[in-house]
């Protein structure tokens, strides 16, 4: 069952955007004249996005399950304060080698603050706010306020800030995990994921590769839709490119075993390689900017 069937409670915030509860959980939904949104409280997570007479930018898995516990597949996860597992993360290390620790962090498994809205004719604002309990220190033992921004009109752009309130400098990694819809795999093709927009990548077989030295700009064209999404990035150092194809998809519990014929992850990330250093008081934002454009 989705969350959608079993709202108990809906508090109007402003003219565009209402506060939901279902199952306990939070969500708002945003109904604005120029998209429709939605995101949970659980993870800050953007479940979807579709301008008005576009398709919808975002996939969302018809097996996603909404308990407050599992992160949500499908949207864009918030990846933080490390990107896949975090073994293989230098900014987790060596505590991650003895202990129970999830992969791309904690963001995306944990109940998020609202801080404010805001809507008018052209946009809808809402900002929410991640700050350490005793279970995420034990994980990273450091004092931080994140700041997840959704500002939504025509276009979508996520500013997800990490400000450092200790007295030592940290580093950390993430990633903007964002499900894009296609309309199936040999429709579509991404271009962007080298700096000079030489390559242009086909999606045939299962992907999962990190490109180092992407251009700020990523397109995917999507023939039969007749769009492209375009994402505007910033703050990252590499591109995350996702299909698990279908033996992966048959091992992902909530995922449909074609799941993977009408999603493809492109994620502006923070390596946990090439990590980001955040001094005491300091700040650093990791954005994306979504929109569509005919083709
Ligand atoms: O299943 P999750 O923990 O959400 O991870 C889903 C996927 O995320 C990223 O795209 C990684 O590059 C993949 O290796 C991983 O399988």
């Amino acid at each position: 069952m989705s969350y959608r069937d079993t709202i108990t409670d809906q508090i109007p915030l402003t003219k565009h955007i209402n506060l939901i509860t279902s199952n306990g959980l939070k969500y708002l939904h945003i109904a604005h004249p120029k998209a429709n949104a939605r995101i949970s409280l659980f993870g800050a997570h953007l479940l979807s996005f579709t301008p008005v007479n576009s398709a919808p930018v975002l996939w969302m898995s018809e097996s996603a399950i909404f308990n407050g516990v599992k992160a949500i597949r499908g949207g864009v996860p918030i990846c933080w304060p490390w990107f896949g597992p975090a073994k293989q993360s230098p900014t987790v290390q060596p505590l991650a080698q003895t202990k129970d620790f999830p992969a791309h962090g904690f963001a995306r498994n944990n109940h998020w603050k609202l801080l404010d809205s805001h809507s008018d004719d052209d946009i809808c604002k809402v900002r929410l706010q991640l700050t350490p309990n005793p279970e995420m220190k034990r994980l990273w033992p450091h004092d931080f306020n994140l700041t997840a921004e959704f500002i939504i009109s025509d276009t979508l752009t996520l500013n997800l800030t990490t400000l450092n309130t200790g007295n030592a400098s940290f580093d950390y990694g993430g990633a903007l995990h964002s499900y894009f819809q296609i309309s199936q795999t040999d429709a579509v093709q991404v271009r962007g994921l080298d700096k000079n927009n030489q390559t242009s990548r086909k999606l045939d077989s299962d992907v999962d590769i990190i490109c180092e030295d992407p251009a700020t700009t990523i397109t995917l064209a999507d023939e039969q839709l007749q769009h492209k999404i375009i994402i505007e990035n910033e703050g990252h150092n590499a591109m995350i490119v996702w299909n698990p194809w279908q033996a992966g998809a048959k091992v992902i519990t909530d995922m449909p075993d074609d799941g993977y014929q009408t999603m493809l992850c492109l994620e502006p990330a923070i390596i946990g390689q090439k990590p980001v250093t955040v001094a005491p008081g300091a700040s650093h934002t990791l954005t994306t900017k979504l929109s569509v454009a005919a083709l």
